[in-house]
This record gives C-alpha cells, sequence and structure tokens, in this order.
C-alpha cells in the first residue's frame, strides 16, 4: 500500500507513484517531401503520452521515425497532421521546458567544460546568477566532472565529453529531457557506466525522460515504459510496463524478469522471424 501522502516527501528512489501527463502525441503525423517532389510518411497517426517523471524509451527499426518523433517535441521540426501537447496545457514546445542530447557531444573546443555548460545561460542573454552558478556545480557533481569544471573538452573522454553535454542540457532547468541515442557513440563499458549515471542522475533530479536507443537491453535497464515503434511509417505498435523496482543496477539485467522484457520487446519488433529463430 501506498503510504505517502501530498505532504511527505518523496525518497529519493523507489517505485513512482501515478503521475501527471508532461506531453502527448495524439495522432500526430510528419510527412516529408523529398527533393524529387515524393511524399515520405516518416511518422502516422503517432499516439503516446508521457507522464511527469517517468523514463520512457523509443524503440523501433532503423527508419521508423524515432529522431522525428523527439524532433517534434524538442520544437525542431513541425507536425503535419496531429497535435503535440506539452507541459499538460496547449502549449507548443519549447527549449524552456525541453532539452535535447545528441549521440555526439557537440561542445564547444574553445570553452571549459564550466563554460559549456553555461554555454544555454549565454545564448539566451541570462546573468549568470547565484542560483544558475549552484546548478552547475550540482549539475557537475553529478556528472561527476567537478574536477575537469576548468578544462578544455579535448582534454576528456568520449564519455566525459558525453557527461558535459548532459550537464549542459539541464542548466536551464528543464522538465524533460530529450535523449537520441546518447551512448550510441561509446563503447561497451562506458556506455554501461553512463546508464547507471543516468539512472542516478534521475533518482536526484526527477525529470522526465524520453531516450531513442537501438539497445533493447538499455530500455529495459533505464525505463518505466518501451514504446516499440513499427517500421515506416512509424506509429506506436506496443507499450510495454517495466515493472522492475528501482534502484536498479547491472545485476537487474540477470533477472528473469528483465530477460522476459527484452524477448518480449524483441519479438515485437523482428516478429515471426525472431521467433523461429529463438526456438531454433
Ligand atoms: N529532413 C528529412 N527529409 C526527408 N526525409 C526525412 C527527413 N528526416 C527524416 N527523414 C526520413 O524519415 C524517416 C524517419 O527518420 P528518423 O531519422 O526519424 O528515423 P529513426 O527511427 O530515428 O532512424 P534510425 O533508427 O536509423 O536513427 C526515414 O525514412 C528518413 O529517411
Amino acid at each position: 500500500m501506498n503510504t505517502h501522502n501530498s505532504t511527505t516527501p518523496r525518497p529519493p528512489t523507489g517505485p513512482h507513484p501515478r503521475p501527471q501527463p508532461i506531453f502527448e502525441l495524439a495522432h500526430a503525423g510528419v510527412t516529408f517531401t523529398s527533393r524529387k517532389g515524393k511524399d515520405v510518411i516518416a511518422v502516422e497517426d503517432m499516439n503516446l503520452t508521457v507522464n511527469s517523471e517517468e523514463i520512457v524509451s523509443l524503440v523501433g527499426p532503423s527508419g521508423c521515425g524515432k529522431s522525428t518523433v523527439l524532433r517534434v517535441l524538442a520544437g525542431l521540426q513541425p507536425l503535419t497532421s496531429g497535435d503535440v501537447w506539452i507541459g499538460g496545457g496547449t502549449r507548443k514546445p519549447g527549449f524552456a521546458e525541453v532539452a535535447i542530447v545528441f549521440q555526439k557531444p557537440t561542445l564547444l573546443p574553445w570553452l571549459t567544460v564550466r563554460q559549456n555548460i553555461f554555454y544555454p545561460v549565454r545564448a539566451l542573454r541570462r546573468r549568470p546568477d547565484r542560483t544558475l552558478n549552484e546548478r552547475c556545480d550540482e549539475l557537475l557533481d553529478i556528472v561527476g566532472l567537478s574536477e575537469m569544471a576548468d578544462r578544455m573538452p579535448h582534454e576528456l573522454s568520449g564519455g566525459m565529453q558525453q557527461r558535459a553535454s548532459i550537464a549542459r542540457s539541464l542548466i536551464l532547468d528543464p522538465k524533460i529531457l530529450l535523449m537520441d541515442e546518447p551512448f550510441g557513440a561509446l563503447d561497451a563499458l562506458t556506455r554501461e557506466d553512463l546508464q547507471l549515471d543516468l539512472l542516478d542522475l534521475h533518482a536526484r533530479t526527477r525529470k522526465t525522460i524520453l531516450l531513442v536507443t537501438h539497445s533493447i537491453n538499455e530500455a529495459v535497464l533505464l525505463s518505466d515504459r518501451v514504446a516499440v515503434m513499427s517500421a515506416r511509417p512509424g506509429r506506436l505498435q506496443n507499450l510495454i510496463e517495466i515493472d522492475i523496482p528501482r534502484p536498479r543496477g547491472p545485476d537487474c539485467i540477470a533477472d528473469p524478469d528483465f530477460q522476459k522484457y527484452a524477448a518480449h520487446i524483441r519479438t515485437d519488433i523482428f516478429g515471426p522471424r525472431y521467433r523461429k529463430e529463438a526456438h531454433a
């Protein structure tokens, strides 16, 4: 039984209460027109509601529209049909509410780590006041880069650069963090390390995270729910609730439930071919 009420502070880890929707795609569609004038339907009739503080992963075959969905939520790509709601109201996507992290770190090479993290503040011509300075220090601590704050990007490993990018995405305190295959360019060990860091970051900040990934294990390890998209034109094929208690760690992968969820998602993506091969 849930014994927490509205006046009881929530523990930093543990099961999530059922929270409020923070964004929603309703019958969302994106059609691109190629240079030859041909229509490419990237996303069609996509429906997805994500709740505050959730981690939801988007998985599906290459080209099914995962990045397009992220770009719509970031305000970088308009819908050609349907609607998107952010922040529980009818506001359109905007930078104050969402931040995006890409596969490549994209740090500015002439700025230190701290200056890079502050870059969105400067770009918006906001004064770096005490709150922002404290947030910057806290973010450096969360991503484990306090000692590297005054280093230049070329002095950092790939994993450290991506950690700095994640800290930069949070400096303006967005409600939603969109991550497009954020660990895809890293070696396997660094990737595992950053997955655990993301779990820790989420436990400390409670940001809503929508993550595009090609790794089914990564999706199961990190997510509250995994949204499986169908092949192009992409639409929601299945939404799987990952009922594995938090805090989660590397040991989760050996859990029979973890394997069951991963097999379920794999079958959703690969269909009969996977089932045949799995039982061969
Ligand atoms: N600007 C564009 N103009 C034309 N077609 C586009 C454009 N952007 C994406 N597409 C097409 O839309 C479809 C969806 O692309 P998207 O990058 O969203 O897929 P994805 O699922 O993220 O792919 P991947 O897993 O390979 O990264 C693809 O067929 C792609 O070629």
